[in-house]
């Protein structure tokens, strides 16, 4: 509703309201003198004068947008509806919300014809120049007056004759006027009802139309399809990415896969050559270990069947002093001249280096030789030299087969105590350490702290064996008598590995040479002497017994008797070889000592020791076998690693597989959302031209079939006679008549407004490409696009603007932009009551003469004005929406319709709204900031309003 403190809206001089529909009183009011040469307004003769070029403003009417209230005030004037002066002249200030309603006429005075006309000698005759009402029964007949002969000649009474006939003539003529005066106010009435209901329904149809606007808009998802370009420009931007890494997962599969291939091949072709390999190296090493196994047998077997206790029996020479003393030879064989004593105790190094523990020691009388044959001389070398000699020669010889360390101690037994002749402690003034014999393990005895000089060569081997011998030297005053009273045990530690089976050996080669076993009462020793003697014997002693007890296979070996055969325990059970040499004198003096010892040898070579036992190392076997099972662990472990890999190289199979698949997924769903938008472009397209093709082609339909309604008012009340002249008049009204204004003008618009078919902007929004870019933006379209017509009283050139691009379908705001609207479109031209002001003025001659009231074609009118009544009601009710606008003129009566601006081409991008009339261009959302009374200004009807300025 109009705000009614405003002066335009409230005190509407025009009695126009913005949001009503208006009344136009023509400008020919009934006192005003016919001027046939002044055109209407609205006639086709007018409007080609270009009168609007003169008007100052001019305002469109939409419903979407309004006039502005200060443009209003400024640019309009409002006229006042005068009638003839004669009849009355009334200012009546309508309000916008009432009807147009005339005042009543004023009463005529009964008598004022004789106020009007006394009976004087200058006649009748108006007060101040103006027509007066004449009552009926004021008015003397022409009969009735008496003839003053006194004043009157007859001259005068002839003029008031005929001043009465022209009186009663007049007033015939004002009762006429009078009747259609009161015609008109009913029919303004009924007018004014009509245009209340047109001004409900049309704003019932404003409401339609921005439901159906909105609507339109939803359809257009114009936000939405911003939303979906955006996400559709993520998605091709992910699956850019996605394929990228599609691509490089699928080179990098490639590439596994052939690694893998040739991995694959590769290790089969090993795998194959080292089977091959292994098996065949299976196959000699199964021969070789047949063969080795064999000799040994038979090497065993040779040395089992010579005794695994041997017994060597050595006489030593007379020396000087018994040769000078004359002793005499007791012991005579042959082969105690033979030297050659060692050709059968080399065998005993190939059993050493083949894993069985051997113990060879010299047993005899002192002074018989046992240092001579353990130790020998420089130039005639002894036992041990010579056996280790042989034993690092078959070392050599087996060095392919195996790997072999060995290791030398030496270590005596004096007065059961063990001493180790390679420590520190046997340097001079040095205390020596006393070593403890240990067991290790089942069999197995060790001296812990024990020095064991690794050797690699004799040189090593002689100068550990030179070491040794003078430690023994160095504890005592004389050598040779402490030597005879000690045991020298020279142990050799063996460590072997089969290279071809890693089977590993460790075996011990014991060289003992014992002290003298002289009888004590031989002897005669006392004190010191005395304990070293029995303490020989008592380990010599214990070593009968345990050879012994060997011999009977007691259940018992009594080893740990003395300290000697507790450390030769390992080398004389069963399960090691034994070589024994026993020395003799030949001297008679030493006969019984002789004779002991060899009693004494014949007890030990009665002992069947049995079948030797080789000395596996089981350390060295468990410790093979831990590598072996690590070795399985790594093996099994590469066989997992193997397996991950395979599963990583199908994971990633998989998942190149999901991808594609999954990309797959995304372009249809692509092209899904594209063929959408497409379809729902296509069809708000498809619905806007349609809306609009039907607005078209009805409002083209309206025009043609809306009569013209006369102008009312085109003559003054003295031109009453020409009505009633029907061959006359009827003539020169039919040129105005005849010919609707608006079927004129629609013409005209139809060449100067050349609404484009949507199909020529929708060309421009087919292409994808153009919706994306914004650049793209229509251009040469835009300002004819508007197809915008205003049924403004007045339009005012204004520089078209550029449209921008809208962001929906929602109808524009109005603009005064006329340049391309038609002229039926063209606002009306102000009314002015005053017409000495509009003859001044030189635009006033551009002012339509609107229909007077008082024409005599008011029935012509009133039948045009019901057409256009009830076409505009039958508008309404079927709540058309009016795209162009229409003009309806009934009796000054001038009904616009809202026009509307639809607007597609969006194009994809966020439409915007175009307000042409202010420059302004609201968005959306300032658009919903307006205030609900702009927006009824701006959505009002604004009719006569503009373009008064
Ligand atoms: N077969 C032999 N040929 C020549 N000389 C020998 C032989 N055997 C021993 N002799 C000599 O006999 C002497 C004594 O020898 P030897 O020291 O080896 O005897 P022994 O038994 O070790 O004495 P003891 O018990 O005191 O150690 C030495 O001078 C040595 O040269």
């Amino acid at each position: 509703m109009a705000d009614p403190d405003s002066p335009v809206s409230g005190r509407s001089e025009t009695g126009f309201s913005l949001t009503t529909p208006h009344l136009i009183i023509g400008e020919q009011s009934p006192e005003l003198p016919h001027e046939p040469q002044m055109n209407y307004l609205d006639s086709p003769e007018f409007l080609d004068n270009n009168w609007h070029q003169k008007l100052g403003a001019s305002v469109e009417l939409s419903l979407e947008n309004g006039i502005d209230e200060s443009q209003v005030k400024n640019t309009h004037k409002t006229p006042s509806v005068k009638f003839s002066t004669i009849c009355q002249t009334f200012e009546q200030e309508l309000s916008p919300e009432a009807s147009f309603e005339l005042p009543p006429p004023p009463k005529l005075e009964e008598n004022s014809l004789e106020d009007c006309f006394p009976v004087t000698s200058t006649g009748v005759g108006c007060r101040n120049g103006e027509a007066s009402y004449i009552g009926d029964g004021g008015v003397p007949e022409i009969e009735d007056i008496q003839s003053p002969m006194d004043i009157c000649d007859s001259e005068v009474e002839g003029d008031y004759k005929k001043l009465v006939k022209d009186y009663h003539s007049q007033r015939k003529e004002l009762e006429e006027m009078r009747i259609l005066l009161e015609e008109l106010r009913k029919e303004n009435r009924a007018k004014s009802g009509e245009c209340n209901e047109a001004w409900k329904s049309l704003k019932e149809l404003q409401n339609e139309l921005m439901r159906k606007s909105m609507h339109v808009g939803s359809l257009g998802q114009v936000k939405e399809k911003g939303k979906w370009f955006s996400s559709l420009r993520d998605l091709t931007r992910k699956l850019k990415i996605m394929k990228m890494e599609q691509i490089k997962l699928a080179e990098e599969a490639s590439a596994y896969k052939k690694c893998l291939v040739d991995m694959k091949e590769m290790s089969s072709t090993i795998n194959f050559t080292v089977n091959q390999q292994i098996d065949l190296n299976e196959h000699l090493k199964a021969k070789f270990v047949e063969g080795a196994k064999e000799r040994k047998e038979l090497y065993n077997k040779v040395l089992e069947l010579k005794g695994n206790i041997r017994v060597f029996c050595r006489c030593r020479p007379l020396n000087t002093d018994e040769i000078a003393a004359g002793a005499s030879v007791v012991v005579d064989f042959e082969s105690a001249k033979d030297a050659d004593v060692f050709k059968d105790t080399a065998p005993f190094a190939t059993s050493v280096l083949d894993g069985y523990n051997v113990c060879i020691f010299a047993y005899g009388q002192t002074g018989t030789g046992k240092t001579f044959t353990m130790e020998g001389t420089e130039k005639d070398r002894g036992v041990n030299f010579r056996i280790l000699e042989e034993l690092f020669h078959i070392i050599r010889e087996r060095q392919k087969l195996y790997r072999y360390s060995v290791s030398v101690s030496v270590l005596e037994v004096y007065n059961e105590q063990i001493r180790d002749l390679l420590g520190s402690g046997n340097q001079a003034g040095a205390t020596a350490k006393r070593l403890e014999i240990r067991q290790v393990g089942e069999g197995i005895h060790h001296v812990p702290g024990l020095v064991e000089a690794n050797v690699s060569n004799m040189s090593e081997v002689w100068e550990v064996l030179k070491t040794g011998s003078n430690a023994r030297a160095v504890g005592s005053t004389n050598a040779n008598e402490h030597s005879s009273r000690s045991h020298c045990i020279h142990c050799v530690m063996v460590k072997g590995e089969n290279l071809m089976n890693g089977e590993c050996i460790r075996s011990k080669l014991w060289l003992v040479d014992l002290a003298g076993s002289e009888r004590i009462a031989k002897t005669e020793v006392q004190g010191e002497r005395l304990k070293e003697t029995q303490n020989i014997n008592r380990s010599l002693s214990a070593l009968g017994d345990v050879i012994s007890a060997l011999a009977t296979k007691s259940p018992h070996v009594p080893f740990r008797n003395s300290k000697l055969t507790h450390l030769l325990q390992d080398s004389l059970g069963g399960d090691s070889k034994t070589l024994m040499f026993v020395q003799i004198s030949p001297n008679e003096s030493d006969l019984g000592e002789t004779l002991c010892s060899l009693n004494f040898a014949s007890r030990v070579r009665g002992v069947e020791l049995g079948p030797a036992k080789r000395q596996l190392d089981t350390y060295e076997y468990l410790r093979y076998k831990q590598l072996a099972e690590k070795a399985k662990l790594e093996l099994k472990s590469k066989d997992l690693q193997i397996k991950k890999l395979e599963e990583t190289v199908q994971g990633q199979e998989v998942k190149i597989k999901e991808r594609d698949f999954r990309n797959k997924s995304l372009q249809e769903k692509v092209k899904e959302l594209e063929s959408q938008l497409l379809i729902e472009r296509k069809l708000a397209r498809q619905h806007v031209d349609t809306k609009i093709a039907e607005q078209h082609i009805k409002n083209q339909e309206e025009h043609i079939k809306a009569p013209i309604r006369p102008p009312l008012g085109s003559r003054p009340l003295g031109s009453l006679k020409n009505v009633s002249d029907p061959t006359t008049a009827p003539v020169k009204d039919q040129e105005n008549s005849i010919q609707p204004l608006v079927e004129k003008n629609n013409s005209k618009a139809q060449t100067q407004v050349p609404f484009r078919p949507m199909n020529e902007f929708v060309k421009y929004i087919d292409a994808t490409e153009k919706e994306n870019n914004p650049d793209m933006v229509e251009q040469s379209f835009l300002p004819s696009r508007t197809g915008r017509a205003s049924i403004c009283p007045i339009a005012r050139r204004m520089p078209a603007l550029p449209a921008p691009r809208r962001n929906s379908l929602i109808p524009l705001p109005s603009t005064p932009n006329t340049t391309q609207l038609p002229l039926q479109f063209l606002p009306l031209a102000p009314f002015s009551a005053d017409k000495k002001d509009d003859i001044d003025d030189p635009e006033a001659n551009c002012l339509p003469r609107q229909t007077p009231c008082d024409s005599p074609k008011a029935t012509i009118t009133k039948a045009g004005s019901r057409k256009i009544s009830s076409i505009l009601r039958r508008s309404i009710h079927k709540r058309i929406q009016p795209k162009s606008p229409t003009q309806h003129m009934k009796r000054g009566v001038n009904v616009g319709m809202e026009k509307v601006r639809l607007s597609i081409g969006s194009r994809g991008r966020l439409a915007q709204r175009v307000l042409l009339s202010n420059g302004r261009r609201p968005g959306p959302k300032g658009m919903q900031k307006q205030t609900q009374k702009e927006k009824e200004k701006e959505r009002g009807w604004n009719i006569g309003t503009v373009g008064r300025g």
